[in-house]
């Protein structure tokens, strides 16, 4: 499945840190039932691989591989079934790799070196991370200027406030954020409040044109 799909699909992506892999499944289970029909999951803890296989059973959603540092964790994340890999940084390393097994890569870039050497590689979406620290919709604006065609995902500091500003650009892809499924929230196993946060950031998503 190509990138672009996928985000089109979802304006909303939710970055999920789970312990073991039946958590991944109860997380994603209250994602679709709140309408989001992707998750990352990030290579933060070491459940990661168990829980996007596992993940992979649920009906309508498609498990990306998030927080992945190096090549060897990109390679684990797609043996894993993993449909797109998530990082925060630029690794030429890991694009390479996620390209010559066809798994769309998501690269975090901070700058406009960064931007150059992704789309030196054919990449024509990245993360932007940390979005709020780094300038928010303004900064993705004066990029967009040098940069025509490219997309961003704005992730790090995202909010339900913040997500009609985001998403009205139509050089914004998506937004990433980890406010639907917050640690307090996979801990005390809250799957209602994850349903309804997504459901909110489904609803805010389709006001603001998506
Ligand atoms: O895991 C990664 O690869 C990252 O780049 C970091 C996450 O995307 C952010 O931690 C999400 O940001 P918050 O919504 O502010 O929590």
């Amino acid at each position: 499945m190509r990138l672009d799909q996928i985000l089109r699909a979802n304006p909303v992506i939710p970055v999920v840190v789970v312990n073991d892999a039946q958590e991944g499944v109860d997380v994603g289970r209250a994602l679709v039932a709140g309408g989001i029909s992707t998750a990352e999951v990030t290579f933060r803890t070491a459940a990661a691989p168990d829980a996007i296989e596992a993940m992979n059973g649920i009906d309508g959603l498609v498990v990306g591989a998030g927080t992945v540092l190096n090549a060897h964790q990109a390679k684990r994340a797609i043996e894993s079934g993993a449909r797109y890999v998530v990082s925060p940084g630029f690794s030429a390393d890991i694009v390479r790799t996620c390209q010559e097994a066809g798994v769309p890569a998501l690269p975090g870039c901070s700058n406009a070196s960064l931007i150059m050497a992704a789309l030196a590689m054919g990449i024509d979406v990245v993360k932007f991370f940390p979005a709020n620290i780094l300038g928010g919709a303004g900064a993705i604006k004066a990029y967009s200027a040098v940069f025509p065609g490219l997309r961003f995902v704005p992730t790090g500091g995202v909010s339900p406030s913040l997500l009609p500003e985001y998403l009205r650009m139509p050089e914004i892809a998506a937004c990433g954020g980890s406010w639907m499924v917050r640690r307090e929230l996979v801990e005390s196993r809250n799957w209602a409040t994850i349903t309804a946060l997504s459901a909110e950031a489904v609803r805010i998503a389709k006001e603001s044109g998506r």
